[in-house]
């Protein structure tokens, strides 16, 4: 037996996240429209933590750069002067984040790229410091900053995996080398120390960071599904008439504005009692599910809606479309179907199961539901006349 939440991705193995969640993401990589979805809602997740830690860290530059003021303003004017400037490019990022929250800038859709750059350039600074009070052998809580910020580059800042950890990586291997460039040899097997603290550091991030991050992507993934779920018909993947409606309104709204005709499609499948009655429930199912697919491709414009409003009822909207192309296109619905020659033993129009149609097109100042029992009058035209055809109101 399946775990729930496998037998459930199965059955939406057609929508883009179920089927990322039956092929999994070991390697924390989404397909590419997805995972510009998912970083999309990772910065989104991260915004509030952001901002908070920009703040953050403006306070501890503040604060450590104060108590610096006040031990060597006296005794080492020259390294102050060098601390200010240092000090100042480790609080440009976080005024940058201020900055562009106030101005309403999205920093989401800039965090995954710009804050690892943000990040090395902060350590470089971190790591030059945390070398000086090294050399001097200062004793100060903020000569562990390069440390610090190897631990942010995994928490807080809505950066993904991999860029994370090639942000630490740089991190400490700046570090060596700057340490390098500047130490003497004796004090460079002192600082493999603080190395070695520092690869612990990424270590432990990294492993948090990617054990969190798989959590993340999973339920970002089922929370995705949850949506398409509550918005689709499970059997045939269509529209269901929930967003149906919601689509009908804010197009209607659409056509008013922009003096576009709007054209309303309704569908409903022919004698469908007698062919589950005489063929049983699942062929019944599978009719309605190779109906829907045919429908699904006269649904071909991005503003166009395909939907399942009811069980053997479909609808087809159609944003500036005119009336004589909304009949062109039921036309070529009714010869498309009939081209499948699906048997249907039961039926007294035809060998084969057919559908009837109804058209209706938007008048202004027709409400979205009169639109739609236009559409629907037009269909019980359709039947009346004796089915597999569509009528135009
Ligand atoms: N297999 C299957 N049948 C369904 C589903 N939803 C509704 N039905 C059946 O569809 C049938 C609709 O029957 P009617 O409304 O009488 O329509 P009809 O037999 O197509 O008659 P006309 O529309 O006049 O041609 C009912 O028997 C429902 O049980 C479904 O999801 N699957």
């Amino acid at each position: 037996m399946q775990p729930l939440e496998q037998q459930s991705a199965e059955d939406f193995r057609d929508t883009p996240h179920g089927r990322q969640l039956l092929e999994g993401f070991r390697g924390l990589l989404f397909a590419p429209d997805l995972e510009r979805e998912f970083r999309r809602y990772l910065g989104r997740q991260a915004r509030f933590a952001q901002v908070l830690g920009a703040c953050l860290l403006l306070i501890v530059v503040a604060g450590y750069h104060y108590v610096e003021w006040q031990l060597y303003a006296e005794s080492d004017p020259q390294w102050l002067r060098e601390l200010a400037l240092l000090r100042l490019v480790e609080a440009a990022p976080g005024v940058a984040i201020v900055v562009m929250t106030l101005f309403n800038w999205r920093i989401r859709l800039v965090a995954n790229r710009l804050f690892p750059l943000l990040l090395v350039l902060v350590g470089i600074v971190a790591a030059r410091i945390d070398i000086h009070y090294e050399v001097t052998q200062t004793e100060l809580a903020f000569r562990y900053g390069a440390g610090l910020l190897i631990v942010c580059s995994f928490f807080f800042l809505g950066i993904t995996f991999w860029r994370a950890l090639i942000s630490a990586a740089s991190i400490i291997v700046i570090d060596i080398l700057m340490a390098a460039l500047i130490l003497s040899s004796s004090e460079m097997q002192v600082h493999w120390i603080a190395v070695s603290y520092y690869l612990l550091l990424l270590a432990i991030g990294a492993i948090s960071r990617y054990i969190h991050e798989y959590s993340q992507r999973e339920q970002f993934l089922v929370r995705q599904l949850l949506g398409w779920v509550a918005q689709h018909d499970s059997l045939t993947g269509l529209a269901n008439r929930r967003s149906f409606d919601t689509a009908l309104r804010q197009t209607l709204l659409q056509a008013r504005r922009d003096r576009q005709p709007l054209a309303l499609i309704l569908l409903d499948l022919d004698n469908f009692k007698a062919y589950n009655d005489s063929l049983g429930h699942p062929a019944g199912d599978a009719l309605i599910r190779d109906f829907g697919e045919l429908l699904g491709r006269f649904s071909r414009r991005p503003m166009d809606l395909a939907a399942r409003v009811g069980g053997e009822e479909f609808a087809l909207l159609l944003l500036n479309c005119d009336a004589s192309s909304a009949q062109a296109i039921a036309a070529q619905l009714l010869s498309a179907f009939a081209e499948r020659a699906i048997p249907h033993p039961a039926s007294a129009q035809s060998a084969c199961a057919t559908t009837s149609i109804g058209i209706a097109m938007w008048r202004p100042g027709q409400t979205a539901e009169q639109l739609y029992q236009a559409a629907d009058a037009a269909l019980y035209q359709a039947k009346q006349a004796g089915k597999n055809r569509y009528v135009l109101q």
